[in-house]
């Protein structure tokens, strides 16, 4: 074993076959099944329609897509028992503590649980497509000492969460936006916490377990959570005339710049391009441009010092704060989108499975006599 190669953090190892999505990280590029990410936003696709794509690998007709867009509404509601789990929890747990817990309780009280075939599978995903955001608004507004505002049968996935966020109907604006910024985080290849998501099913374990995993996977700060530090950073400067000196102390001081850099990456992150986009016009629109401004002295510095670019998480972390989102689930709203591609990475895991089972290179002592415990 010992002179076997390996890449610490598995850095570009294939570590198996996939249909689901493609990155090309020197051109910056993100394709879903076939489709750039661009087009997607472009043509104004809906997060119910890239749902189906990930899962089904094609785009719906319009029959195939009513259908989905039915079962997931009819899904959203949570079982009362998760509701009072919701509100029995201690108040001070984070967000993420909270979506972990609960989707793992929710396989529970999930009918078809016990049963792995594909169809029940899909109607897993579907519950806990339509249930994540449940969970992630009804916490904030229970966090926060307020009723529970229930899911709205008419509303989109993406208009749905801001309603039940605060009980107002969003602008076109920021549903538009929302909904994009769903599309955005949606998959990403065998990222940590996918990987996390399959490796757990290839012991074919169910999917409530998997996601569980992954949630538990997402929360780390050098992943998903990196867009509520990103935000953190942002109110810790204040001012964008304090920007430049801050980062350039920062990174003199050797600390990483959160939502830069990426394992796969090399250049433009192109789901950065989107949200940089939409951190302008929502800030202009709300009369808060100093965070986008900020922003883009911070991307201009860390860029000339480290040659490094945005990620996914840093236009997203001022886009979310713009329209009024608390800071504290800029990682569960990660987890409301990933789980399409988290639940499509788990069905295709199933679909054709092998235990994932890696070796360790074993640089410890090789070999030692036991020594009882008088004379150590
Ligand atoms: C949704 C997502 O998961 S996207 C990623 C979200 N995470 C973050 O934004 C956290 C900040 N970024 C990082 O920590 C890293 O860039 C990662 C974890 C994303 C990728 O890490 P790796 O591929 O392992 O790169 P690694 O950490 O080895 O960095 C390579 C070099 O760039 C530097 N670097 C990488 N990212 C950053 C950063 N954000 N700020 C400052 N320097 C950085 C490293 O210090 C290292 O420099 P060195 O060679 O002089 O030691
Ligand atoms: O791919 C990765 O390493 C991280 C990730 O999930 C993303 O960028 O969306």
């Amino acid at each position: 074993m010992s002179n076997q190669t390996y890449k610490a953090g598995l850095e570009d190892v294939i570590a198996g076959v996939s249909e689901i999505c493609f990155i090309d990280g020197d051109e910056g590029r993100l394709v879903y099944r076939g489709y750039d990410i661009h087009d997607l936003v472009n043509h104004q696709a809906t997060f119910e329609e890239v749902v189906y794509l990930l899962w089904h690998g094609e785009l719906p007709n319009k029959e195939q897509l009513d259908a989905i867009t039915k079962d997931l509404k009819e899904n959203r509601e949570l079982h009362p028992e998760l509701v009072n789990l919701l509100k029995s929890l201690p108040k001070d747990s984070t967000p993420m503590e909270v979506l972990r817990t609960v989707v793992s309780t929710a396989s529970m009280y999930d009918p078809d649980n016990k049963d792995n075939s594909r169809e029940a599978n899909i109607r897993k995903a579907t519950r806990l497509v339509a249930q994540i955001p449940t969970i992630v608004a009804y916490n904030e507004r229970l966090r926060k000492g307020l009723d529970v505002i229930p899911p709205k049968k008419d509303n989109s996935l993406a208009e749905n969460f801001l309603y039940m966020l605060t009980g107002k109907q969003p602008n076109p604006l920021e549903a538009r936006a929302f909904n994009i910024a769903l599309i955005l985080h949606a998959d990403h290849e065998w990222n940590a916490s996918t990987f996390a998501a399959r490796v757990t099913a290839a012991t074919l374990s169910d999917m409530y377990s998997a996601i569980t995993s992954a949630i538990g996977t997402l929360k780390g700060p050098l992943h998903g959570g990196a867009n509520e530090q990103v935000m953190r950073m942002l109110l810790e400067i204040g001012e964008p005339e304090k920007a430049e000196e801050w980062v350039k102390n920062a990174l003199a001081n050797k600390q990483k710049i959160m939502g830069f850099g990426h394992r796969v990456y090399h250049t433009e992150d192109p789901r950065a391009t989107h949200l940089r986009q939409m951190s302008k016009e929502l800030g202009e629109r709300e009369g808060q441009t100093k965070w986008f401004e900020m922003s883009q002295i911070i991307e201009k510095v860390v860029h000339e010092q480290k040659g490094l670019y945005p990620n996914v998480d840093f236009y997203s972390a001022s886009t979310y704060y713009v329209m009024g989102i608390d800071v504290e689930i800029y990682t569960p709203i990660f987890a409301c989108s990933r789980i399409s591609g988290w639940t499509a990475h788990v069905l295709e895991q199933y679909s054709n499975n092998r235990l994932i089972r890696p070796r360790a290179d074993y640089v410890g002592v090789k070999r030692r006599t036991y020594v009882p415990i008088e004379q150590r």
